[in-house]
């Protein structure tokens, strides 16, 4: 018998026990992430996963543990990022759970935030083709972040929750419901791929990269951190904007972040929040994934900062090659 991890106020009932085993796992999760090397050797490689990542002890720890505590909660279908193909838990469950179990696994060995990233959705009959849906389909979604607190920030579809980990008696406690910030100046992306990217993202960041004396007319500060959920958190926190692009490097054409266990859950929580999630084009919640670990480009924030991003992919090809161009007819 699990004991009782969070709240049922504010969780809609039939969508409880999957979210106290989730909570049940976190809090494990969370208790191992704390003792670090003490744990043991969370951060060994053991292998790689089907999309060829190196797969950490704690990348299947975690997976195998989501997976058993989700036994006897109403869910059928676990589509995992360590699983190449979709479990079934329990042939009567009504529900699925998508879910990245450790996201941000090259950080675990240097004590910076990582997290989970999970959805839940309806079952149909099929395993795959209950995941090969657009995100319309979507129940709840959230994430758990590891960092000097846990916290799990949730939409159920009406707004987002934040809980907060007390270690002590091991619950989550609901503290204030979070909304972007409409204002702020923080830019995420890895600038290491900056000569792989497409002309309109470069000029994007180009643009910001100017500060007071370019086009956008302000000075904008960079974050990157690798982990996913890091950079959610922070931009619900504080706003902002997060780009995983596709680009030019081979496998990268779709950017390197999962459609089903990483975008699609972040986009309806983003949305959720006030901000807007898109390819750089397209809604997220709109794309059908072609396959289980299909990548997606992905940007998300503050939703004007997520608008200017389509804006630029809209201009014509000399305008956003060259440096500045006209650019400053629409600055920020
Ligand atoms: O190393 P890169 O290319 O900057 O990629 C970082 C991205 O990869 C990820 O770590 C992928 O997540 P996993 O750790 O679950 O594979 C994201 O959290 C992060 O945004
Ligand atoms: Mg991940
Ligand atoms: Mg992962």
């Amino acid at each position: 018998m699990q004991e009782i991890r969070i709240p049922r106020e504010g969780v809609p009932a039939p969508l409880w026990p999957v979210m106290n085993a989730l909570c049940d796992v976190a809090t494990g999760l969370s208790d191992a992430i704390g003792r670090g090397p003490l744990a043991g050797q969370l951060a060994a490689s053991i292998g790689s996963n089907t999309d060829g990542d190196d797969q950490k002890a704690l990348d299947v720890l975690a997976d195998d543990a989501f997976a058993f505590a989700l036994k006897g909660t109403g869910v059928r279908w676990y589509a995992s990022e360590e699983q190449e193909t979709v479990a079934e838990i329990d042939v009567n469950g009504a529900l699925a759970v998508a879910i990245d179990p450790l996201d941000g696994s090259s950080n675990i060995n240097c004590n910076v935030s990582i997290g989970t990233i999970f959805s839940i959705q309806p079952a149909l009959s099929e395993g795959e083709a209950t995941f090969l849906r657009d995100g319309s389909h979507l129940l709840a979604s959230g994430y758990f972040i590891y960092g000097p607190h846990t916290a799990l920030v949730v939409t159920f579809g009406n707004g987002v929750l934040q809980f907060i980990l007390d270690r002590t008696a091991g619950e989550f406690i609901q503290t204030d419901a979070t909304m972007i910030p409409p204002e702020a100046s923080e830019f995420a992306i890895n600038a290491s791929n900056y000569r792989h990217w497409s002309s309109p993202v470069r000029a994007y960041i180009d643009d910001c990269l100017a500060g007071a004396e370019g086009p956008r007319g302000k000075n904008f500060n960079m974050r990157w951190v690798a982990s996913l959920v890091a950079e959610t958190h922070r931009i619900m926190c504080r706003g902002g904007i997060f780009l995983y692009p596709g680009d030019e490097r081979p496998g990268y054409k779709n950017g390197r972040l999962r459609l089903v266990y990483e975008c699609a859950p972040i986009a309806f929580l983003i949305e959720q929040a006030g901000g807007k999630a898109t390819t750089g084009t397209d809604r997220v919640l709109t794309q059908v994934p072609a396959s289980l670990h299909a990548r997606t480009p992905m940007v998300f924030g503050t939703a004007d900062k997520v608008d200017r991003v389509s804006i630029y992919h809209d201009l014509p090809e000399p305008e956003v090659s060259a440096l500045f161009g006209n650019r400053g007819l629409f600055r920020a």
